[in-house]
């Protein structure tokens, strides 16, 4: 039976994430509640480095807050107090930071806390410089805050449910492989809104590249991982982000039908 948490943190992934809801939904208890608060909690601090209505010293103000006040214990006060403020205008997701993190066992919220709280710290880096990406070492560590990090975090969470081990740097290639593909499918809009994430003098050809050099990590990654969730959880965002990226380079996107097709297609395959 599911808690009342539980079913909250469940909805709120339904609502919030079109690519993790179905593989968290697929993994054991306990590792369940594991990566659904490290996903909530990282989306709460991603709708605050997004909102499209927050200036950015108030962007700065908040995910430095976040960072400074998650791993204490009175946490939950603290960030009321630094919400108040904005509690009209903030997700809900970020709001409700504090359940997310009630929602994950004990024996792992401090790697969730320190997750969080290092991404926030340097969420509001990137908010503070605008986001400026130049050069591919830019880019590199962008991709790395926002979601090689959480492939390290995922990593630990694995080997903390069933001793699982995968290897850290290419669970970072992971994350980055994710995360340029969604910089290719959000061109356009980041563009409209002032933003890009492609380095000086880049085009498609030379993101495309970034993509596959970290692509050919992400599924040695995969490979070394044995049968069982965890493979089929990895498994799931890497054939989305493959087929995005078909779907983008024939001009169209992804519709929720082709999301099912796939997810069906990799966890009904053999390593399952
Ligand atoms: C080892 C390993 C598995 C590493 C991967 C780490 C990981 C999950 C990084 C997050 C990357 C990312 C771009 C999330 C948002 O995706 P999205 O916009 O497609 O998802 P959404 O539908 O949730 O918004």
């Amino acid at each position: 039976m599911m808690n009342e948490l539980t079913k909250d943190a469940m909805n709120m992934l339904a609502s919030t994430s079109r690519t993790f809801l179905i593989p968290i939904s697929g993994l054991v208890a306990g590792l369940k509640e594991a990566v659904a608060s490290a996903y909530l909690c990282m989306r709460a601090i991603d709708e605050v480095e997004d909102h499209p209505n927050l200036p950015r010293d108030v962007k700065m103000e908040l995910l430095t807050g976040i960072s400074g006040t998650v791993e204490q214990p009175s946490r939950r006060d603290a960030l009321q107090s630094l919400f108040e403020p904005y509690k009209e205008t903030l997700h809900e997701v970020t709001l409700r930071l504090s359940d997310w993190i009630d929602l994950c066992p004990n024996t792992t919220v401090d790697r969730v806390l320190q997750g969080t709280a290092q991404m926030a710290e340097q969420m509001a880096e990137w908010v503070g410089r605008n986001w400026k990406i130049e050069t591919e070492e830019d880019l590199d560590y962008y991709t790395y805050c926002v979601a090689g990090a959480v492939g390290e975090l995922l990593t630990d969470l694995w080997k903390w449910y069933d001793g699982t081990e995968t290897d850290r740097e290419k669970a970072v290639a992971f994350g980055r492989t994710l995360q340029a593909v969604n910089i290719v499918l959000n061109r356009k809009e980041d563009q409209a809104r002032g933003v890009t994430f492609f380095p000086d003098g880049w085009g498609m050809e030379e993101m495309g590249a970034y993509i596959r050099k970290n692509m050919e990590q992400a599924d040695a990654y995969l490979a070394e991982i044995p049968p069982g969730p965890i493979y089929r959880f990895c498994s799931i965002p890497l054939a989305l982000a493959r087929g995005s990226l078909k779907a983008v380079a024939a001009g169209s996107k992804l519709k929720r039908a082709d999301v099912l097709a796939i997810v069906n297609r990799v966890t009904g395959a053999l390593k399952s």
